[in-house]
Parts: structure tokens; C-alpha cells; sequence
């Protein structure tokens, strides 16, 4: 991460157990549409709201790394990982921030996660460091949010141009449904011998090199 020049820099955080194009077409079409020139893939570290990922961290890892070959942008960043602590994003903002103090911060959601933020440790002060952008979720609708949800976007809901500076926004992102879940994709994992359709080609090869996920 460089440290001083001003840049767009967005991160992606997630369990990625496995990383899948859910993940990664949305957010690389936001990144062609808002211009960053950047996007970090943060793994979690034992997240503390979930079920622990069924592989070993140096595989989230090789997996990302795979994925990242896909895109000059994309960058696997294991700041949290190192940190050996429960992930909470509130700590990892001020990290970028002061790493890059510059820079337009960007942390991407999907839709599940912004119903879920009022859930996120002080996550009032999350937008004191970054604007959010959130991408659409098949199964996930504002329709269900909770009314402090509701009363978030009325407050902080930004136009795409917006998120060209400053920070503490949400922007609401049309880019179009990937329907899959590592969940399902683990599921359809087991026994498998061809890459599944929502599962980057060389993340299967990793996938299948190191037998993951029931892959023989
Ligand atoms: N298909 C998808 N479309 C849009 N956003 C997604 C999609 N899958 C995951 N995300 C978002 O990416 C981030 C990281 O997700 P995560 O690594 O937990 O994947 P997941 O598929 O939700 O995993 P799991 O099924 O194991 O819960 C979260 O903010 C999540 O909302
Ligand atoms: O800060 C929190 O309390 C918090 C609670 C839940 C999730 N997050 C972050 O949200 C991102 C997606 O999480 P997940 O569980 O969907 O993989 C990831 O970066 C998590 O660290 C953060």
C-alpha cells in the first residue's frame, strides 16, 4: 500500500471460503464504472459472528492470490489475518486511513451485510473513515432492513459521483446478481470434477491441486 498519494482505494472484505465471482464481477464492474485504481481482498480473521471457514488460511490466501491473477487491480491483502484477533472493520479503517491518508476510501458490501451493519462493532464511527458501497444480493432487499438501516440510508445515501471524495456515504450499486453463496458453492464442491459455473477457473485449479473441499 503505497502511502501518500491520492488515490481510490477499495476493499473487500470477506471469509472467502472460497473467494467465487460474487465476489469479484461486481466488484471489478464498480471498479471499471468509479475508476479505482485499486481493490484490496481482505481475508477475515475467525470472524466473530459465524461459523469458523472450513479450510486453513494459507488456502483462503493461495485461492485469493489465484483470483487476483485475474485483474491487475485486485490485491490480497492480509492485514487481518496478521493481526491474529477477531476481525472487526472499524480498526481496519483507521488502518488504511493512516496508511493511506490521501486516498478516497471505498469498503464493498453485498446486500446481506448492510442488513446486518447495525450488528458491526460502533458502526456509527465506520463511516467516519470510508464510504460504503453495497452490491445487490439475489435474496437480499432494502424491504427487509431494520429501521435503523432505513434511517442510515436516508442520512447517508450518495450518488456513484459522490464517492470521488470525502468519505461517510452509501452508495447503492445496480451491478447485476451473481446468485451463489460459498456456501453452496462448498456443497457443490464435494465430489466434483469440473469447475463449477460461479467459481473462478484458476481458484478451482488451486482448489483441485490442493484437494479442498472434498475435491479429489
Ligand atoms: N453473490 C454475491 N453477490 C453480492 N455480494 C456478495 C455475494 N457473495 C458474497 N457477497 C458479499 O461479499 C462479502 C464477503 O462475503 P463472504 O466471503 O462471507 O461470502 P459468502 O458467499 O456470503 O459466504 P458464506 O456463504 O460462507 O456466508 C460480504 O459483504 C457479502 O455480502
Ligand atoms: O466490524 C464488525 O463488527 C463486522 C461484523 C461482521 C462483518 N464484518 C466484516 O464484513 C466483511 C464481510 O463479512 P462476512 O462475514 O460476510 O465474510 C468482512 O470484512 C468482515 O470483517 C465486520
Amino acid at each position: 500500500m503505497q502511502s501518500n498519494a491520492p488515490r481510490k482505494v477499495a476493499i473487500l472484505g470477506g471469509t472467502f471460503d472460497p473467494v467465487h465471482w460474487g465476489h469479484l464481477k461486481p466488484a471489478l464492474r464498480l471498479a471499471d464504472s468509479c475508476g479505482w485504481d485499486v481493490i484490496h481482498l481482505l481475508p477475515t480473521c475467525a470472524p466473530p459472528h459465524r461459523q469458523q471457514p472450513e479450510v486453513l488460511n494459507t488456502h483462503r490466501l493461495g485461492m485469493l492470490d489465484a483470483a487476483a491473477g485475474l485483474d491487475p487491480r485486485l490485491v490480497v491483502n492480509d492485514w487481518e489475518l496478521r493481526q491474529g484477533l477477531p476481525s472487526r472493520t472499524l480498526p481496519t479503517l483507521k488502518h488504511f486511513r493512516e496508511r493511506c491518508p490521501n486516498a478516497t476510501l471505498v469498503f464493498i458490501i453485498g446486500m446481506d451485510s448492510l442488513l446486518n451493519l447495525p450488528d458491526w462493532l460502533h458502526w456509527e464511527r465506520l463511516f467516519d473513515y470510508a464510504h460504503f458501497v453495497v452490491m445487490p444480493r439475489p435474496g437480499y432487499t432494502l424491504e427487509d432492513a431494520r429501521p435503523e438501516v432505513v434511517d442510515l440510508l436516508a442520512k447517508r445515501r450518495i450518488s456513484m459521483s459522490e464517492l470521488e471524495s470525502g468519505h461517510g456515504g452509501i452508495f447503492l450499486a445496480e451491478a447485476y446478481d451473481v446468485p451463489i453463496s460459498a456456501t453452496e458453492l462448498r456443497a457443490q464442491l464435494a465430489g466434483q470434477t469440473e469447475c463449477p459455473e460461479f467459481l473462478p477457473e484458476p481458484v478451482w485449479q488451486y482448489i483441485q491441486k490442493h484437494h479442498l473441499y472434498g475435491v479429489r
